[in-house]
């Protein structure tokens, strides 16, 4: 493996772990990584970034005050841009998007909270892609893919962020000026949190409600200087900000922005979908209504994959660590066990390595649907675009949350050196738990795929088509059950039963209450939890049934001991949501006690073989030391005196005596104060 330039030899206790490792670790990287090209192409950019050190800083970024913090990631940013310009460039349609994914990995080398430019290239950058038409990117893309100008995505306001159409922020068309007005009328019309707006942005995407002729047409988008390409300062009519500290990205300065009548030249409406003509005509979008949303679809999508990336990163550091230290002695006057030998600990950690496995080759699924839903819409055909944002919808908020809770677990299981930043886990989870807010809150997410769930069951019902996902509704509402067998296919079965028969039930409910008078609005507010909970188990089904599907198909070709782990973690994964589940199981598949005893039994047999191939699965995600940031988790191992040396870089150390002694102990403890 290419692992790190390690200055310290590699600790023992990973050398034998190593060694046991039954099966070949590139070949994984390569499953991973979509192809061994794509592992050269991600090395190749790595290297580029990091190998001269660059990422590296003078003082450790936790020891330095927010505002020093934020003045070095900008520092770093612009160091990472000159780095990787050509990488960047690249990024001349939505298509060539998944390059991201490489430079995104790379970054966080040099950021251990995250890059003030972030939103630069993850949602300026794509909604300039998605929203502009061709003559508004000739003239926007050169300027933004070479860093001329810096901008955002100023959407979500003081008073509201889930819902889109309640914002206040207005667009007001001037015929005579051909100039769009836009205004801020109230302190909840304020706009609030978007990355970079603070003091780092020239730019941004404004979301408002645009007006002409006296009509408002809802939310559409406009591209707004909101600072002097110059000097940086404010334009007049403009009020900018930082929002203040918060529980993680206190390095993305995020802002507030307000706007007192500040006029934008016409051309600044990203007119793909609507247009307002220089007359103040305002030209509805032909095809669907939502298009304007097109961004946060293509983000949710990505989400998938930085969450399985985060997790990657948690469970290496988990893993290793978990390899090197020893605690108890469960048997007299034998060694402390390694605590990965504890079955506890075992069952903290491989569904972790399993759920990477199953978001990453889930992401990259639906990745390819994105695309292909995207290609036809470019045919002017959406009709795929319901679907698409059903699954983006439950994989963004499913695949978020559960990673927020295992990057947890992750720390739990490194006990109290998790605890310490300098392992590195407790900034993972202050950015992954933001991602189950931001892009769409979890509920809210699922209750929009609840909403296309609740259709496609009426249409499985009328004997009209459904669509691919949620084929195993027609099976459902036809009465046709699978006995329960126990087997991978038979688990996914099941999962596909408990969605239906959640969906089922909700849409009982949801009847049940309209016929006792209540409005439908009424009867499916009361019914939502049960709509979350059917959302849930559907994007689980979907998750399981491709991961293996995914798996079958890549590793066709693999060597025999790469299946056979990747078919463990596997079955792994679904063993681990059957016993989550059993409730849901019994109520709507054919189970037996029995049947869940054997599945628990077999579950644990499936931690005991994947054991001695832990330290190699982990090894398999290739995230080097500089881009973990771990004192716990780095590749050789070395824990202790990397937390020794992590202790030494503390400023209380530079010195044998604080000034508070002679301030305040002192005078305290001779009772002098
Ligand atoms: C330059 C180099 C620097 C390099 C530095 C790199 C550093 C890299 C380091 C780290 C990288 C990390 C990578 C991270 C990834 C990318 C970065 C992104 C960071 C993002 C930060 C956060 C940004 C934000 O949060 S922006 C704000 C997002 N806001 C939301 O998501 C709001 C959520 N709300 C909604 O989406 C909607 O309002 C709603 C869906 C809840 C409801 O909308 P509505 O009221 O208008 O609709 P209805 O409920 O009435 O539904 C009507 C109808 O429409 C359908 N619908 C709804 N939405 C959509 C859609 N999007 N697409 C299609 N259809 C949609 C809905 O289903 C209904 O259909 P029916 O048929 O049922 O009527
Ligand atoms: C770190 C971070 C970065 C961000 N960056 C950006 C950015 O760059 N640009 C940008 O525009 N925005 C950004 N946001 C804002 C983000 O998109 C919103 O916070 C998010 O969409 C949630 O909206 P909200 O804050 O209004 O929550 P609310 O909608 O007020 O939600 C609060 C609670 O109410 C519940 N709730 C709300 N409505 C309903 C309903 N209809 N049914 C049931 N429950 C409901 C939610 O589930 C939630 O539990 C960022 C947020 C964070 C945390």
């Amino acid at each position: 493996m290419s692992q790190n330039k390690t200055i310290m030899e590699v600790n023992q206790e990973l050398v034998k772990e190593r060694a046991k490792c039954n099966f070949n670790v590139l070949e994984v990287t390569h499953i991973l990584d979509g192809g061994e090209k794509n592992t050269l192409h991600r090395k190749k950019i790595e290297s580029i970034a990091l190998d001269e050190g660059a990422y590296k800083d003078p003082i450790p970024e936790e020891y330095l005050s927010p505002k020093e913090k934020y003045e070095n990631a900008v520092r770093k940013s612009c160091l990472f841009c000159k780095i990787v310009k050509n990488a960047l460039t690249e990024f001349t349609g939505l298509e060539h998007f998944s390059n991201f994914f490489v430079l995104r990995r790379t970054a966080d080398a040099f950021f251990k909270e995250i890059s003030p430019f972030l939103l630069h290239l993850g949602m300026f950058l794509p909604t300039i892609l998605g929203q502009c038409t061709t003559e508004q990117q000739a003239y926007w893309l050169p300027r933004v893919l070479d860093i001329q100008i810096i901008g955002t995505y100023a959407q979500t306001e003081l008073g509201h962020g889930t819902f889109i159409r309640g914002l206040e922020t207005t667009a007001t068309y001037d015929p005579e000026t051909e100039e769009f007005v836009l205004h801020s009328p109230t302190l909840t019309s304020y706009k609030w949190w978007a990355g970079g707006l603070g003091k780092t942005v020239n730019y941004c995407i404004v979301v408002a409600q645009l007006y002409t002729k006296g009509v408002c047409h809802g939310t559409h988008l406009f591209i707004v200087q909101i600072r002097d390409e110059e000097t940086h300062m404010p334009l007049p009519g403009i009020k900018v900000g930082e929002i203040g500290a918060k529980m993680g990205f206190n390095t993305a300065d995020n802002g507030y922005l307000a706007f007192d009548h500040y006029r934008i030249p016409r051309q600044n409406m990203m007119m793909k979908n609507a247009q307002v003509l220089k007359d103040g005509t305002y030209v509805k979008p032909d095809s669907h209504g939502k298009l304007t949303y097109g961004t946060m679809v293509l983000v949710r999508v990505i989400l998938v994959n930085e969450v399985a990336f985060n997790l990657a990163k948690a469970c290496t550091i988990a893993t290793r660590y978990s390899a090197v230290r020893r605690q108890s002695q469960p048997k007299p006057n034998e060694p402390e066990p390694q605590i990965l030998d504890y079955t506890t600990q075992q069952h903290k950690l491989f569904i972790c390595i399993a759920t990477a496995h199953a978001l990453q080759l889930a992401s990259a699924w639906l990745w390819k649907t994105f695309n292909a839903v995207m290609s036809d819409m470019k045919k002017g055909n959406t009709d795929s675009l319901p679907e698409l944002h059903a699954l983006s919808s439950c994989l963004k908020a499913l695949s978020t949350s559960d990673v927020t809770s295992l990057i947890e677990q992750c720390r739990y299981s490194c006990g109290g050196h998790g605890y310490m930043l300098c392992s590195g886990l407790p900034n993972i989870y202050s950015f992954v738990t933001a991602t189950r807010t931001y892009e769409g809150d979890y509920t809210i997410l699922l209750l929009q795929t609840a909403r296309f769930l609740v259709k496609a069951y009426e249409q499985a019902e009328a004997g009209t088509p459904v669509t691919p996902t949620v084929l195993y509704l027609i099976e459902f509402v036809s009465g046709k059950r699978t006995p329960w067998d126990g087997s991978p296919e038979g688990i996914i079965k099941s999962f596909q039963e408990i969605a239906a028969g959640n969906i089922s039930s909700c849409v009982k409910s949801i009847r049940n209450r309209m016929s006792s008078g209540l409005s439908f609005e009424d009867a499916w507010e009361l019914t939502t939890i049960q709509l979350v909970g059917a959302a849930e188990a559907h994007c689980r089904a979907v998750i399981s049934d491709t991961y293996k599907k995914e798996i079958a198909r890549i590793t066709a070709s693999s060597s025999t001991n790469v299946k056979i782990v990747m078919e463990q973690l596997v079955n792994l994964y679904l063993h681990y949501w059957a016993l989550n589940r059993t409730g849901d199981l019994l109520r709507y598949s054919s189970i037996s006690g029995e049947d869940v005893a054997n599945l628990q039994m077999k579950y644990e047999e499936l931690l005991t073989l994947i054991r001695p191939n832990a330290v190699g699965l982990v090894d398999a995600f290739d995230l080097r030391d500089e881009i973990l940031h771990s004192a716990l988790g780095s590749y050789d191992g070395q824990v202790y005196k990397r937390l020794f040396a992590e202790a030494l870089k503390s400023p209380l150390n530079q010195e044998p005596v604080n000034e508070t002694f002679h301030k305040y102990l002192k005078p305290t403890m001779q009772g002098k104060l």
